[in-house]
């Protein structure tokens, strides 16, 4: 929960480019973990279909789920201790379906343009259990069931708040690259165009260079070291690991990026939106 704490510390540290990259990179070594933590359970698909566990509907009047389930009750004993108040965590549960906080609220510094926040967590939910779980779990053999329900969907709950945490991130890239530029991305959020900032965004050798170091990681983290060729009986498959960045994290980040880009300006006077485009202000 580091990263809560040190987007909290300073406006200007919160938006350092450099120091958001800091935050990424280390969440590579978090997701990691956790899908290694995950590929630990079959894929389990009855966890996942609504309906699909009886006893959920008769004990708790629940339909959805059994790992929405579980979701909404971790969030919800989370959102007591405040943890949806922090600006770089968005729960998957209905907002409305949790309780208030006990303690009274942190006073967060206003890093984001609160009209801007988007929230992915549906495509993420999705992309997990439709390709990642299947991915992760494939050597258990294809709808595999081990019916540790509960381990299995600890850590999904844990798997999918790294993924959200990191992926949300990319609203802190994008009102850092837009305080940096501010009249370009004006013009090009007046213009509604969404190749030009996209172009804006995009940084090639920054991805490069991230699938790289993340084949590395999973490499070394996966290895057994009680087994006698530790680098071959990996506990995560490198190519999962890449592939889930290069298809989907790093697009997702920026489709985060951009669609908090396109509401940048809303609500804002014409005043203020012509001093940002001639450089006057930077936010
Ligand atoms: O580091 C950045 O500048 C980002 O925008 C983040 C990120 C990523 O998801 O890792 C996304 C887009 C860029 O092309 C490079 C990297």
């Amino acid at each position: 929960m580091a990263p809560i704490k040190e987007v909290a510390r300073s406006e200007e540290q919160a938006l350092s480019l450099n120091y958001i990259r800091t935050i990424l990179q280390r969440l590579e070594d978090t997701i990691l973990f956790q899908l290694i933590e995950r590929g630990q359970n079959a894929h389990n698909a009855v966890m996942y279909e609504p309906g699909a566990i009886p006893a959920l509907k008769e004990k708790e009047g629940w339909e959805r789920s059994w790992v929405e389930w579980f979701l909404k009750e971790t969030e919800s004993s989370h959102s007591k201790l405040r943890r949806w108040q922090a600006p770089d965590e968005y729960p998957f549960t209905d907002v409305k379906l949790l309780p208030a906080p006990i303690l009274p609220p942190i006073e967060y510094p206003k890093v984001l343009y609160e009209p801007a926040i988007v929230n992915v967590n549906d495509k993420i939910y999705s992309h997990y259990k439709d390709h990642l779980v299947p991915a992760l779990t494939k050597r258990f053999g294809q709808d595999s069931d081990d019916g540790e329900y509960g381990s299995a969907a600890v850590r999904d709950v844990d798997a999918l708040a790294a993924l959200s945490k990191r992926i949300h991130f990319g609203m802190f890239v994008s009102e850092s690259k837009f305080r940096s530029d501010t009249p370009t991305f004006v013009d090009a959020i007046q213009k509604r165009d969404t190749k030009k900032l996209e172009a804006l965004i995009t940084k090639p050798e920054v991805e490069a260079a991230l699938l790289v170091r993340l084949e590395g990681k999973a490499k070394v983290y996966g290895q057994d070291l009680n087994s006698s060729i530790p680098e071959k009986d990996l506990k995560i498959d490198p190519d999962v690991a890449v592939q889930l960045y290069r298809d989907f994290v790093i697009p997702l980040t920026k489709v985060v990026e951009v669609d908090y880009l396109l509401k940048r300006l809303d609500g804002l006077t014409d005043e203020h939106i012509q001093a940002l485009k001639s450089g006057q202000v930077s936010k």
